[in-house]
């Protein structure tokens, strides 16, 4: 995204500023800034010892039925920030990607309750406004505002939805300019509510939106942010920012897509967020800015509704389980019938590389592989782990990282396996989230349990053979593994010095919990990788 400044470089501001910038802008709301602070100062020395405070920012706007604009668009644009949010809703939207088809307004007495119930217990940092849809509801939030005192005022003024549909009528411009505006920060209309708080001249250019944002600022705000989201003639997405003193530019590629719906009230939230963590206004606009474009961006190609402005995805989190996108299926236990284990040092003495030891292993049906590189540079494992993931994931076998979940990340596989001496599986959970696979070597019941307990999937045990890809392997035996599988909890997959000569006797040990055997010299170690893979399956089903 460019962010350019008009006229002159942007001085940096203070550090005092940037470090709590709701301290230092003492204005409108909080022209009785100091004993504001001294309340805020009263408040740190009063905080319980060892608990955290965090940033809050207040929304008072109207519900979405459909989830993409008004409260629900302010939730998940903090979230996304990480800043807490609690709602104050002025009225509910019956509301879809068509249009808007009802609008229920909430009475300005239960308004002005549900406002006295958080400002007076919950103290955010920032109060962001939406959709106000009367002047009586306006009135009561500029009551409640100077009563009790917040650190900024972010007002998107809504006026018409995206689509079309009006959401506050003429009748609160005039409170707009004469009591809102006034008291905020900063403001932020779109193309139209800016021509509309200035009695109607059409804005078609920057050049013009420059202008607005300049009549704008006489209504009162401190900042008034004019979004170009729908100028027509412009490749770029511009917003034009004017602070009394300098007009600034913000720039990002207008990205391609219908679903655009509540990106004016994500931006705004976006802002107050930024500000709530005690970002100065320019920052919180640049940071704002890009974070609407990436989210976009990730979603230009969701489908969620059949009218023509679909909402985004703030979380950027939906593709990961749209089936469309993802081969990838859920970890199931039979996953680990026939295990293959890559070893960096077989494919470099049989001149193979990784990927294509994957996909001879997956041609002879293994039905899941772990890489396991000792050796390579980081760079290259990433590389070669990409193409894996692709291939795994064209023939629906999953894909895990022996060890390296940065590795995992990076090239997105389907999970990681980790020894006793790795990362604990636990963290390894917490770093992947929930949809990974994550599998423990274990050599006793009480590794197993461990494993069970940190949220593991399954447990690889063994070696149950001697074998010469590991130094100082300690081996189980088919004793050893009969314990384990008897006390786990979670699927096992045996592993240690299997082939086709004594494989059969492991997969007649008749425990439910074994699920498959874990493979490496027995497939890699040989000259054709999918003939071993496929007699060593042969043998395995010939014994299920
Ligand atoms: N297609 C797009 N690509 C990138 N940014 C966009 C796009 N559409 C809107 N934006 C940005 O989203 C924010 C909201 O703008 P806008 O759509 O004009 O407001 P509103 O949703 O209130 O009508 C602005 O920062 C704007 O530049
Ligand atoms: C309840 C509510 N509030 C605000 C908007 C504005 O949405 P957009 O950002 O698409 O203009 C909306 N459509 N619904
Ligand atoms: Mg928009």
């Amino acid at each position: 995204m460019g962010f350019h400044v008009c006229s002159q470089a942007l001085s940096s501001a203070p550090i005092h500023h940037q470090f709590r910038y709701i301290h230092s802008i003492s204005r409108g709301v909080r022209r009785a800034g100091v004993s504001n602070l001294r309340a805020m100062q009263q408040e740190e020395e009063l905080k319980p010892p060892g608990r955290v405070r965090v940033p809050h920012v207040l929304t008072v706007a109207g519900s979405d039925s459909g989830a993409g604009a008004g409260i629900q668009a302010d939730m998940k644009a903090c979230a996304a920030r990480g800043v807490y949010c609690s709602t104050v809703v002025t009225a509910v939207t019956a509301q879809n990607t068509v249009g808007v088809q009802g609008v229920n307004i909430v009475t300005e007495e239960f308004v002005r309750e549900q406002l006295k119930s958080v400002l007076s217990d919950m103290r955010p940092d920032v109060v962001k406004t939406g959709m106000l849809p009367s002047p009586g509801i306006v009135k009561v939030l500029c009551q409640s505002l100077k009563e009790f005192q917040v650190g900024a005022l972010v007002v998107d003024p809504v006026m018409v939805s995206t689509s079309g549909d009006v959401l506050a009528g003429s009748s609160v411009l005039a409170s707009f300019r004469e009591e809102l505006l006034p008291l905020a920060d900063i403001v932020t209309p779109n193309l139209r509510e800016a021509s509309a708080l200035l009695g109607g001249a059409p804005l078609e250019t920057v050049a013009d939106m420059h202008s607005a944002a300049k009549s704008i600022h006489n209504i009162g705000p401190r900042n008034v942010l004019v979004k170009g989201g729908d100028l027509p003639s412009s490749s770029d997405a511009v917003d034009v920012l004017f602070d009394g003193k300098e007009f600034y530019e913000f720039r990002s590629t207008r990205v391609n897509t219908s679903n655009t719906h509540g990106t004016g009230c994500t931006l705004a939230s976006s802002i107050a967020a930024e500000l709530a963590r005690g970002s100065s206004v320019l920052s919180a606009i640049k940071i704002a800015k890009h974070y609407v474009e990436s989210a976009l961006d990730y979603s230009k190609d969701i489908l969620i509704g059949g009218g023509h402005q679909g909402p985004f995805d703030h979380l950027m989190k939906l593709k990961n389980s749209a089936p469309d996108l993802c081969a990838r299926r859920l970890f199931s236990p039979n996953d680990l019938l026939l295990y293959a284990v890559t070893d960096s040092r077989m494919n470099k003495k049989w001149g193979r590389s990784m990927r294509d030891a994957v996909k001879s292993a997956i041609e002879g049906g293994a039905t899941i592989v772990q890489l396991r590189e000792k050796d390579a540079d980081t760079r290259d494992f990433l590389e070669a782990a990409k193409t894996c993931v692709e291939i795994c994931r064209s023939h629906g076998v999953p894909l895990l990282i022996n060890d390296r979940i940065d590795i995992a990340l990076a090239c997105d596989a389907d999970g990681v396996h980790v020894g006793q001496s790795d990362m604990p599986a636990r963290v390894a959970r917490t770093i992947l989230g929930p949809d990974k696979i994550i599998g423990v070597s274990c050599k006793t019941p009480e590794q197993a349990e461990k494993a069970w307990i940190d949220g593991a999937d399954y447990i690889g045990c063994g070696g149950v053979y001697p074998t010469n890809t590991k130094e100082n392997n300690l081996t189980v035996g088919l004793d050893g593994l009969k314990t384990v599988c008897l006390e786990s909890k979670l699927p096992v997959v045996a592993i240690g010095g299997f082939g086709i000569s004594n494989v059969r006797p492991v997969m007649e040990l008749g425990v439910p919990n074994l699920k498959g055997v874990a493979v490496v010299s027995a497939l890699f170690d040989r000259e054709s990788v999918s003939t071993e893979t496929q007699n060593l399956l042969k043998v395995i089903i010939g014994s299920t």
